[in-house]
């Protein structure tokens, strides 16, 4: 994707706006020229211009408001246009990119794009395309006026504008490199403010240099530094550039040559007078046209920015059927690493029955999380292959793979609304379908104590503790009636006599479906069917509680170093 594909659907709407503005620039100068046709004709003694000119003055008048607002209206269509659609399109990358990718990205990289670059697309399409067509086209529509006019003060009027173009491009020199600066300083704050509140706990007991308050104050302090430094060194050549074309001087000025030429009869009053009242529309816009530039420079940095974030890669879904019921989820010879990291998994193969409860354990970072990761194809795995049945996950569709496989992360990702909707996702389920799931899932006592019961709305009417927001999202996992239910270190945030209940409603669950609970605490899952473990990013041991203390030498490992080691069941 390039400027110009992203900028396609608005095209036609910026030609057309860009236009009209430029006939609002010519028709504005009617005014001018009415008045300097009665002045000149006045100061010559000449009989006064008749109606037709007053006519003429009128319309240009109203033509240029009437154009004008109608770019105007242009633009904003076309910008409301064009931010829908961006920001429509950044979701879904955001959606459809690996999960490892987004996270990489970071918070304050997706919140500049998503905010600070379309609201900059907004200036740069809404306004400044227009503003910087009327700085072109109304001194350039003067200037072939007053050449019309009298040619030597049109080159008197233009070495004001020449002046003026001279320093202010002075002042700009090398400023493409301090522009990139500006915008990179601008997303370390961006990324150091939402570390900052996000660590903000961690920051008020743990606050100090390195700290995430140390890290935006860095950044704030950076970029202060840098902003003054970039004005102290544009200042004073800014100023010069803007003085050369102050429309006071420049009137002075070709009311000095003019009156010279007056005096020695090679300028007419109307020549003097159409110079001192164009002169300054000619060169006075100069003045504006670094902020001009600046917002179309800005834009364009956010336009490429918005091109890179949309080129993100994205995750393919299929269109292959459905595998048959009771399809076995089988990963074969899968590795994955995050970005050039050493690898995650290595070369892992598993095949899991279709039912029972399978615990995937393994010391903290030894890959468990990732294969929950590469289940939900948050991710595909860089080599091997994950399949269903005969069918590989990514030939699936999406809807089809999240009926099949349910899900409860660490990160329970509630949102602030009813219970109900956060359990449904907004579909419509019989009340005894929800009370079952909750039920399984230990915690519809706790809905039912609630204010308004299963209609209470999250983080408005009540907050739960981690270990009720966790069983909400095991009840919305089974509400789907997964035949894998993956469980990603769900029972740790629960108490242990909630644990021990929760355990069980699981076994319960095993007996129609696979679950496949994935936790660093034995104690957890020494009862489970069968017991997969992870070293390394390897699988090491496959088999029973019973069987893995004695052939598998980690487990075995983990098992001692456990606080409070249990019997082994059964013993
Ligand atoms: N988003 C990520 N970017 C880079 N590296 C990552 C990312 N997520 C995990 N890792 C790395 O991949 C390896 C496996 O991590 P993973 O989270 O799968 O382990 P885990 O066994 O689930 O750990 P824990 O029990 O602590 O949750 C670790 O070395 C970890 O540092």
């Amino acid at each position: 994707m390039t400027r110009r594909d992203l900028l396609r659907p608005v095209r036609a709407a910026l030609i057309t706006a860009i236009l009209l503005q430029a006939l609002a620039g010519v028709l504005a100068l009617l005014p001018l020229l009415a008045l300097i046709a009665f002045t000149g004709a006045w100061v010559a003694g000449d009989p006064l211009p008749g109606a037709q000119v007053v006519a003429a003055a009128v319309a240009g008048t109203l033509g240029a408001v009437l154009a004008a607002a109608g770019a105007t209206w242009i633009t904003h269509r076309a910008d409301a246009d064009l931010t829908w659609r961006l920001q429509r399109q950044l979701a879904e990358t955001i959606r459809r990119a690996p999960l490892p990718t987004v996270t990489g990205l970071g918070a304050g990289r997706i919140k500049k794009v998503v905010h600070d670059d379309t609201a900059a697309m907004h200036y740069l399409v809404a306004h400044t395309l227009l503003d910087a067509t009327a700085l072109v086209v109304t001194p350039l529509a003067g200037l072939i006026a007053l050449t019309a006019i009298d040619w030597r003060l049109a080159l008197c009027s233009v070495v004001p504008l020449g002046l003026g173009t001279w320093w202010y491009a002075r002042a700009m020199r090398g400023s493409a490199g301090n522009f990139a600066d500006y915008a990179r300083q601008q997303q370390r704050i961006n990324a150091a403010i939402v570390d900052y509140v996000r660590g903000l706990p961690v920051a008020k007991v743990y606050g100090g240099p390195g700290g995430p308050g140390a890290r935006y104050a860095a950044a704030v302090n950076g970029f202060h530094d840098f902003f003054r430094a970039w004005s102290r060194s544009t200042s004073a050549v800014t100023t010069a550039s803007w003085l050369v074309v102050a429309p006071g001087l420049t009137a002075a000025t070709l009311a000095l040559v003019g009156g010279i030429g007056l005096a020695m009869g090679w300028v007419s009053p109307g020549a003097f007078v159409a110079g001192v009242i164009l002169g300054p529309a000619i060169s006075a816009p100069v003045a504006v046209a670094g902020p001009r530039l600046q917002a179309i420079r800005t834009g364009l940095a956010a336009l490429d920015s918005i091109v890179e974030f949309l080129g993100q890669p994205r995750l393919q879904w299929g269109s292959a059927a459905a595998p048959a019921p009771g399809a076995r989820l089988r990963l074969e010879r899968v590795s994955f690493r995050y970005g050039a990291d050493r690898p995650a998994l290595t070369e892992v193969t598993i095949t899991l029955p279709d039912r029972g409860l399978v615990a995937l354990v393994g010391a903290s970072g030894s890959g468990k999380s990732t294969v929950a990761t590469l289940l939900a194809r948050f991710a595909d795995p860089a080599e091997g292959r994950i399949l269903l049945g005969d069918t590989e996950l990514r030939d699936l569709p999406e809807a089809s793979l999240y009926e099949r496989i349910g899900f409860v992360f660490q990160d329970t990702g509630l949102r602030q609304a009813s219970v109900r909707d956060n359990l449904t996702g907004g579909r419509a389920l019989a009340e005894q379908h929800l009370v079952e799931a909750a039920r399984a899932a230990a915690i519809h006592d706790d809905i039912a104590a609630l204010p308004h019961g299963y209609d209470t709305v999250l983080g408005q009417e009540t907050e739960l503790s981690g270990g009720q927001r966790q069983r909400i999202c095991l009840a919305r996992a089974l509400l789907r009636r997964p035949e894998l239910l993956v469980l990603d270190e769900t029972l740790s945030a629960v108490d242990p006599t909630t644990r021990a209940g929760l355990f069980t409603a699981l076994r319960a669950q095993a007996e129609q479906r696979t679950v496949l609970l994935i936790a660093h605490q034995l104690r957890l899952t020494a009862d489970a069917d069968r017991i997969l473990v992870l070293d390394h990013g390897r699988l090491v041991g496959d088999g029973s509680h019973r069987e893995l203390l004695t052939d598998c030498p980690p487990y075995r490992a983990l098992w001692e170093a456990e606080p409070t080691p249990t019997a082994v069941p059964g013993e």
